[in-house]
């Protein structure tokens, strides 16, 4: 490490930051872009300007009274900013404005002691403040813990501890200027500059690494949700379903299944387009939603069909909540920009027989359903009970 003099380091840090900027310049992020991107490019540009700064003072081709102080100030701004993004990807948009807040605190208190003290009174307060910023950057990354997954949990952990790292560099300028043992000052200090190049790479691969995690789970999620009304799909819905058709095999309490169709959707997509359409479909979940308990139920089937499971649900009240629900649907037309969209539905109900497969349960819940739309559609229609049938 004894090679690896102040101004090879900056210099090492300023080329480092302004690779990464082309590398997310030109990274396909995909569908998936991460929230935070956007903020975090700009950190980045900003921590890339600060080291630039930093090394044409080092390196005398700017007077260092106006690299050092600009320099500084820039790489807390980065920090802060970087900060500001992590909290905002961890969904803590809150904390973003105390954030700004601390890295310009942080700019005020660095000038005023390099106006002071252009000497240890300087180093002191650059580790410190860049520590703390950093220990803020951590934190963002740590928020939800429990939750978090192996690779955020590692990203918090390494960075803290690289803050610390930092900080502790302004520590031994206040506290053991000459070294401690086989720790000297100089150690501290390339340990320190170490931590912020390994900072630089943990929180930028990090940062992508991160984004594909998420692009990950939310590939897992439209699995089995669908992306328009935020509810089961066909396969969420019927995944759903497998433990409540084992247990009708089983004595106890019944399990309703209904299905419900919008009656002639066809023309609200013609008469005021498909996004008017969307917002149908988005409205009438929102109704069904508030119909039912926390424990039922609903999926989209398919096209406008959507499918209700009640669990300890009979028959008769089956059809009392179907129909609770057709009410609230034809009463409750939809605001569109052109007109007031009016809308009803047709239902088929049944319950689970321990005889069911998913193939025969839908079968007789399609049939009732189909009652209801050539009985007139906007109406209930239920399967009879397996002991009126043939
Ligand atoms: N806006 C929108 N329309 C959809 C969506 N999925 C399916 N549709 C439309 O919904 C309509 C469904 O029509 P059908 O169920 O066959 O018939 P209908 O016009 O509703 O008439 P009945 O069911 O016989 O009462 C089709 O025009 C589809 O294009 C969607 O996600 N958004």
């Amino acid at each position: 490490m004894s090679n690896l003099d102040p101004t090879t380091m900056v210099l090492v840090l300023a080329l480092g930051n302004l690779a990464l900027c082309a590398l997310l310049t030109f990274f396909d992020h995909g569908t998936a872009r991460p929230p935070a991107l956007g903020v975090w490019a700009l950190a980045r540009q900003v921590q890339a300007g600060a080291w630039t700064l930093l090394a044409l003072g080092g390196a005398s081709v700017l007077p260092e009274p106006l690299s050092l102080p600009a320099g500084f100030a820039l790489l807390f701004a980065g920090v802060a900013i970087e900060a500001g993004a992590g909290w905002e990807e961890a969904g803590r948009d809150g904390w973003r404005r105390p954030t700004l807040v601390a890295g310009t605190l942080a700019i005020g208190v660095f000038l005023a002691c390099y106006l002071v003290d252009q000497g240890g009174l300087r180093s002191l307060a650059a580790s410190l403040l860049l520590g703390a910023l950093y220990l803020n950057v951590a934190a963002a990354l740590g928020a939800g813990w429990a939750g978090a997954s192996l690779l955020r949990r590692f990203l918090a952990v390494l960075t803290a501890v690289l803050a610390l790292v930092v900080a502790a560099r302004g520590l031994s300028v206040l506290l053991l200027p000459g070294g401690w043992r086989w720790l000297s000052s100089e150690l501290l200090r390339q340990l320190s500059s170490a931590a912020l190049y390994l900072l630089m790479l943990a929180n930028a691969f990090g940062m992508l690494l991160l984004g594909r995690e998420r692009a990950g789970r939310e590939l897992a999620r439209l699995e089995v949700v669908d992306p328009l009304t935020n509810v089961p799909n066909r396969r969420g819905f019927f995944a759903a379903l497998a433990p409540w058709m084992a247990l009708a095999r089983r004595p106890g309490q019944p399990t309703a299944l209904v299905v419900l169709d919008l009656d002639g959707f066809k023309r609200v997509n013609d008469a005021y387009g498909h996004p008017a359409g969307d917002a149908v479909l988005r409205h009438v979940v929102e109704l069904c939603r508030r119909q039912l308990r926390d424990s039922d139920l609903l999926g989209r089937l398919v096209g406008v069909e959507f499918a209700i499971l009640l669990p300890r649900t009979r028959l008769e009240e089956a059809l009392l909540v179907a129909e609770r629900i057709r009410a609230a649907i034809a009463s409750s037309p939809v605001k569109s920009e052109r007109a007031m969209i009016a809308m009803t539905a047709s239902f088929g109900v049944t319950v689970i027989r321990p005889e069911d497969s998913t193939v025969t349960l839908f079968q007789r819940a399609d049939d009732a359903l189909r009652d209801a739309k050539d009985g007139g559609r906007n109406r209930v229609s239920g399967a009879l009970p397996a002991a009126l049938e043939a």
